[in-house]
């Protein structure tokens, strides 16, 4: 989300949670509504600690709803998929939660990641959205930067958006859930509140990270809307040329990118189809590396 922190400045204390000493050190990140600090407990294991004050756009309901639902899936996730919530503190002005700490995000990556690290942490997405889903949790807000890696192993981190449902295929409005622009389906994007499936948009999410993994950059359109010109190009789906920052992406990805990133819902891929697709079933290899070749992790691929 777009940086508007009110909390930028704040400095933490050392703090109690569930019994538990923890010393707050370093300032790890900054988003709209948090501030997250590295901090060790008292076996000196490192944790994260997010700090959030309580705003009118940032209700104390709303942050306590994002700390349980977080709660609720880190407990029954056995596949590790999420990043774990250790405890939570709440005073009158703010809500503290303790996480698990993970060292990288793919956004932080970026650059440096090789096709078999990119089809490794597409599986893992795909299978935490399945996880989320198949326990009612449309998450809202899927994008690199709360995607963290976590000894090699991707983590979906952030709850703040996050949305419970009484069914896996319940609707909600599309203004309800928008995150990242880059990273929301068309769907989110239009100006009207229109209806909308949790399942699709995790789909539409999961493609734009492939897509920026895949090329190592974070280039993509500024939101999935009409008049947007990169995406009216994409649309189009005519052949890209060197300008267009899907050009330099190989078929099997761009197969299945096609088929993800497509505005008709109707027609968008499912998980299973993802799941069944070559790319998603066959494994990567690395390019041999030949000297003066290009490589992927030089950012600069050829096309193939
Ligand atoms: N468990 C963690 N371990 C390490 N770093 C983390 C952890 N959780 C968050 N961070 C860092 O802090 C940043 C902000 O955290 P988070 O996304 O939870 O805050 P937010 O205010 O809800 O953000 P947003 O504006 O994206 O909604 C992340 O992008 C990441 O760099």
């Amino acid at each position: 989300m777009e940086n508007k922190n009110f909390d930028f400045d704040v400095t933490l204390d050392v703090m109690t949670v569930g019994g538990v000493q923890y010393t707050p050190e370093d300032r790890l990140g900054c988003g709209a509504f948090g501030t997250v600090f590295k901090g060790r407990d008292s076996d000196q294991s490192t944790v994260a600690i997010k700090h959030q004050y309580i705003r009118p756009d940032n209700s104390r309901a709303q942050i306590l709803e994002e700390y349980r639902i977080h709660k609720d899936m880190s407990e029954v996730d056995k596949a590790g998929s999420v990043i774990k919530m250790i405890g939570m503190l709440k005073n009158p002005k703010s809500v503290i939660m303790v996480l698990e700490f993970a060292p990288e995000s793919l956004h932080s990556i970026l650059g440096k990641v090789t096709s078999v690290q990119t089809q490794k942490y597409f599986r893992q997405l795909i299978h935490g959205v399945e996880f989320l889903h198949s326990n009612h949790v449309a998450h809202c807000d899927l994008s690199l930067k709360n995607l963290l890696l976590l000894e090699g192993n991707l983590k979906i981190a952030d709850f703040g958006r996050a949305k419970r449902l009484m069914s896996k295929d319940q609707e909600f409005l599309s203004t309800e859930c928008r995150g990242t622009p880059k990273f929301c389906a068309p769907e989110v994007c239009a100006r009207e509140p229109v209806p909308v499936k949790p399942f699709s948009l995790y789909v539409w999410s999961s493609g734009v990270v492939l897509m920026q993994l895949t090329q190592n950059s974070e280039d993509s359109w500024r939101e999935a809307k009409v008049q947007v010109q990169e995406y009216d190009k994409w649309v189009a789906k005519k052949k890209p040329t060197g300008s267009d920052f899907w050009y330099n992406i190989p078929p099997a990805v761009m197969n299945l990118l096609r088929k993800i990133l497509e505005a008709d819902i109707s027609k968008r891929a499912t998980i299973i189809e993802i799941k069944n697709s070559p790319y998603f079933k066959k494994d990567e290899k690395e390019p041999i590396k030949r000297s003066g070749a290009a490589t992927r992790s030089s950012g600069k691929r050829a096309r193939y």
